[in-house]
């Protein structure tokens, strides 16, 4: 066996303590595969005291001393955000020491910098646990597809507003009463603007495009819209349609451009991600040649995610072994980011309406006017003696008349939904809209819609 290979851990919480742990635990185990034993040298934390668990030699206050220090062979990252990290993981690669990290949000800024130093210098940047945590999903796309043409790359990637979305399903809890459960459980952090805004997903489908693309997608290239504004009744309308709702990263490669964007949006409750439920994650993957793959797992919580750092810092432990680099980010096919209002989708639309003679021949107008072609109309009684939502409206009972109209439309282009939408409000006959939600079929057809719950 040849000499140690020396670790530099930044970050010691959540899932740093459980990277410390088992290297401790597995240290043997780790030294067979690795061909080499793994001996951590330095831990930089903020606060020493509040790690009585690490040996108190090993830590330190000082990460850049840590990371500048000759012996260092791999520095592991576990601090997250942007500043200081950037500069301390830049110092690293330039020095030819490898890279282990799980700060997606640096990654979705700032990759292209990381990847030029590890390529200038030889060194390794592996960040496995950057999306969906303990889930196996970088190196597959990276490794195993590496032959093939990926077309698209869509799923589940933050658990904590599937946590919420699930709940709001099972219970019929509003956003509210759902974010504060996944509070109470531990799931949603105190500050979940993060998960909740669609930041954290952001961040991850950019990190998944470049790689399934071969390309540059920043966090900014990634349309974003977050959970909050999903209502009980978005749930209640997906689940007569026979959908769910959740949300979605979904990444594309359309006619030599990509698409990258992350928002709510009703699937239908026959595609495999519809069951992915709670804190989980799952990705769905779609090649040329392979077809239709699935990844499924926890996307989140300490050892989870070590588990995925752990497997990073093997294979650069590895290299060193051996000499030279394992496989490096590809970017060759610099491809243009297309416009959140270029990409096409269908979409349901709910609208309050006056319910009288030539409403519905009015709105379908507008929806002609702009080219969005409709496929199902669904008219629901609404209130002033009209019948429960989802009877026939015209039931003959007396007084004023309101309906909801239940529209989903065939594919049509983001910019074309919304200036449609913008048309319906200037209708005397539409009182609100009481609804918009984007249904994706995810590479299947979707055929059941309107079926029913
Ligand atoms: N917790 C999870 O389930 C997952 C976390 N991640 C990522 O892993 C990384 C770490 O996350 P957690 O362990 O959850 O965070 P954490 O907040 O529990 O731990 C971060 C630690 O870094 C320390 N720290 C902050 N600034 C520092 C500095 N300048 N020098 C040294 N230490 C410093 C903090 O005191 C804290 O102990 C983040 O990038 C996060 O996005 C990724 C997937 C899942
Ligand atoms: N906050 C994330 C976990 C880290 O990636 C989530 O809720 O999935
Ligand atoms: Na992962």
């Amino acid at each position: 066996m040849t000499g140690s290979i020396n670790i530099a851990l930044l970050g010691c919480g959540v899932v740093g303590s459980q990277v410390v742990r088992l290297l401790t635990e597995q240290a043997d185990e780790l030294a067979a595969r690795v061909g080499a034993p793994l001996r951590l040298v330095g831990v930089a934390v903020r606060r020493p005291q509040r790690h009585p668990d690490v040996p108190a030699d090993l830590l330190t206050t000082d990460a850049a001393e840590l990371v500048s220090r000759d012996e260092v062979d791999v520095v592991v990252e576990l601090v997250g955000g942007i500043e200081p990290v950037r500069g301390l993981l830049l110092t690293a690669l330039k020095a030819g020491k490898s890279v282990v990290s799980a700060n997606k949000a640096l990654l979705a800024e700032d990759g292209a910098a990381l990847a030029a130093a590890a390529d200038e210098s030889g060194a390794d940047l592996y960040y496995e646990a950057s999306v969906a945590g303990a889930i196996p999903l970088l190196r597959p796309i990276q490794q195993s597809l590496a032959g093939d043409r990926i077309v698209r790359v869509a799923g589940i990637v933050n658990g904590t507003t599937n946590f919420i979305l699930s709940a709001m399903a099972s219970s019929g809890a509003n956003y509210t009463e759902a974010l504060e459960e996944a509070g109470r459980l531990g799931y949603a952090e105190a500050d979940p603007t993060a998960d909740v805004d669609g930041y954290d997903a952001a961040s991850k489908a950019a990190i998944l495009a470049s790689l399934a693309f071969h390309t540059r997608v920043t966090a900014d290239d990634v349309y974003r819209e977050g959970i909050r504004d999903v209502t009980a009744a978005d749930i209640a309308a997906a689940k007569a349609l026979g959908c769910t709702v959740k949300l979605l990263a979904i990444c594309e490669q359309t006619n030599g451009s990509v698409s990258a964007r992350v928002h709510p949006a009703m699937i239908p409750r026959s595609h495999p991600l519809a069951s992915v439920s709670g804190a989980y994650n799952a990705v769905f993957i779609e090649a040329a040649a392979a077809g239709q793959l699935m990844f499924y797992g926890q996307g989140a919580g300490g050892p989870q995610t070590a588990s995925a750092v752990l497997g990073d810092l093997v294979a650069a432990s590895r290299n060193r072994v051996i000499g030279g680099r394992g496989p490096r980010d590809t970017a060759h096919a610099a491809l243009p980011v297309l416009a959140m209002g270029d990409t096409h989708t269908r979409y349901h639309v709910a609208l309050d309406v006056i319910d009288r003679a030539g409403v519905l021949a009015q709105v379908a107008g507008v929806f002609a006017e702009h080219g969005v072609s409709i496929a199902t109309v669904r008219q629901e009684g609404r209130g002033h003696g009209n019948g429960a939502a989802g009877r026939d409206a015209d039931d003959g009972a007396p007084g004023p008349k309101d309906a909801t109209l239940v529209i989903v439309t065939h594919s049509a282009s983001d910019a074309a939904l919304a200036a449609t939408v913008e048309a319906l409000t200037g209708l005397d006959a539409v009182q609100g809209v009481a609804g918009v939600l984007r249904v994706e079929g995810l590479g299947r057809p979707v055929t059941e819609l309107g079926g029913g719950s």
